[in-house]
């Protein structure tokens, strides 16, 4: 063994400070049920890292969080006891370094060997040559081995294999293949998931302009009239419009679906619109912008009141009288029939926003879409029932999972005489892909959005 090797270095060699950050969010998240965006970007800010080293520390979040189910895998194959068996502090130094050794370019030795110096700070000497020896196991095979010895061959077990390969809950790339096929669609969606997504800005009409965003070195979203991209990030909080509230940073699939319901032909008054389940109130500034124009008001209704705080702040620069009522959507306090236009943007497990939160497809279970449902369904009923003969109500998720889409949609219209799909396409000029209607799923693969899906319905 050289003398470079990690057991003869200094036990007081102090572990690099940005795996250490690193290391500290994921225990918060793992350990804590912490949400990995809040954690890290509050770490960042109390060390007062920023440029590379930020970077770094988030690739290294975000990258092992997302994978962790895959790394798991391998770690299985590497280590003598159960996973289960293993303290969390050291299974998560684990994941850590294999994501280093693995998808990210730090050269083998450094990242052991840091690795090694953390486990010592961390949870002390006596478990650093278990980490020691089963990062160099890690380190013996590239990504794609690993891979091939522990996934299930696509021959096989095609979903298990890309459960593996692509890192994925199998009960998540089943719902998500009973939408889309087992085909090339689904390994296009699933690698979407694995990317993180480009910051995207609505120009709330009326307060901004995308041209303003452009100056502001945004570029032009691809359909959505108010929205503008961010290439290559940055903070948008930078960006005037956007620290006022004139524009936001909403993506773009939220974008479309509100202006879907926005522009849905409608005859008879249009002033009163609802959104009925408003935290943290991206749409509700949208439509709030929207319906100014059309000198009328939104009535935002949130349940909690720090989500319903947020929404106010949402709509700080909307000039009007939009109300934000801290209630529960299920229990209408307001007239039936007495609004023109409703969104019901349920809660849901947010399976179409993975790209986004790198923790939360190991955290959901399907549990979460059995228990969600029947406040779906009750959501969509208050809905209907709050919107006027004539009226419009827009059912919307960020998940493509059928249990939360078009099954809630069937069973509340199957239910009652009074309302009826519409088809949703035309309400999306421009853009390919929308399927078979008449409701509309948009995809991160095919259209770079969350999978925001939109059914709308007409009150009869
Ligand atoms: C998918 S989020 C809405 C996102 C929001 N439309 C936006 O674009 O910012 C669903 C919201 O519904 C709220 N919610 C939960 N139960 C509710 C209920 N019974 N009535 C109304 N809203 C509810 C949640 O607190 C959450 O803020």
């Amino acid at each position: 063994m050289s003398d470079r090797s990690p057991r003869n270095r200094a036990p007081h060699r102090r572990p690099d400070k940005v795996r250490q950050l690193a290391y500290r969010v994921i225990r918060q998240v793992n350990g804590d049920d912490g949400y990995a965006n809040l954690a890290l970007n509050k770490a960042l800010r109390d060390q007062r890292l920023g440029g590379r080293d930020a970077a770094f520390a988030t690739e290294l979040v975000h990258g092992t969080l997302r994978w962790q189910g895959t790394y798991d895998a391998f770690l299985a194959r590497s280590v003598s006891r159960p996973l289960g068996e293993l303290d969390p502090e050291l299974l998560d130094l684990l994941r850590l370094g294999t994501h280093q050794l693995l998808r990210m370019r730090v050269d083998s030795y450094a990242a052991v060997n840091e690795m090694v110096t953390l486990t010592r700070s961390e949870v002390g000497q006596k478990r650093s040559g278990l980490v020691n020896a089963v990062l160099r196991k890690i380190s013996q095979r590239s990504f794609d081995h690993w891979i091939d010895a522990v996934a299930p061959s696509e021959d096989e077990d095609r979903l298990g294999h890309l459960s593996i390969a692509k890192a994925h809950p199998r009960w998540v790339i089943d719902a998500f293949a009973d939408v889309l096929g087992s085909g090339q669609a689904l390994d296009e969606l699933l690698d979407a998931d694995n990317e993180p997504p480009r910051v995207t800005l609505v120009a709330r009409p009326g307060l901004a302009d995308v041209d303003e965003l452009i100056e502001a070195g945004a570029t032009r979203a691809r359909w959505s009239p108010y929205g503008a991209v961010l290439q290559g990030g940055g903070d948008p909080g930078r960006i005037s419009a956007v620290a006022t509230g004139r524009a936001g940073v909403q993506d773009e699939g939220s974008q479309l679906v509100a202006t879907a319901l926005a522009t849905a032909p409608l005859e008879g008054s249009d002033t009163k619109w609802l959104d009925l389940c408003a935290g943290p109130g991206g749409k509700s500034a949208l439509l709030a912008a929207l319906v100014t124009e059309r000198e009328g008001e939104l009535t935002a209704v949130e349940p909690l009141k720090h989500r319903a705080e947020l929404v106010r702040s949402n709509l700080r620069a909307v000039p009007g009288d939009h109300r934000v009522l801290v209630g529960d959507g299920t229990k209408p306090t307001w007239p039936s029939g007495w609004y023109d236009r409703v969104l019901a943007d349920v809660p849901c497990t947010g399976l179409g926003a993975l790209r986004r939160r790198p923790e939360a497809r190991w955290r959901r279970t399907p549990e979460d879409v059995t228990e969600l449902r029947p406040l779906q369904e009750a959501l969509l009923g208050s809905a209907i029932t709050s919107v006027r003969p004539g009226g419009l109500v827009a059912y919307v998720t960020c998940s493509p999972h059928p249990h939360e889409t078009r099954e809630v949609v069937d069973a509340v219209l199957g239910r009652r005489g009074d309302a009826v799909l519409e088809d949703a396409r035309p309400l999306f000029p421009g853009v390919p892909s929308l399927g078979d209607g008449p409701d509309v799923q948009l995809w991160p693969h095919l259209h770079g959005t969350d999978a925001m899906y939109l059914a709308l319905i007409r009150r009869t």
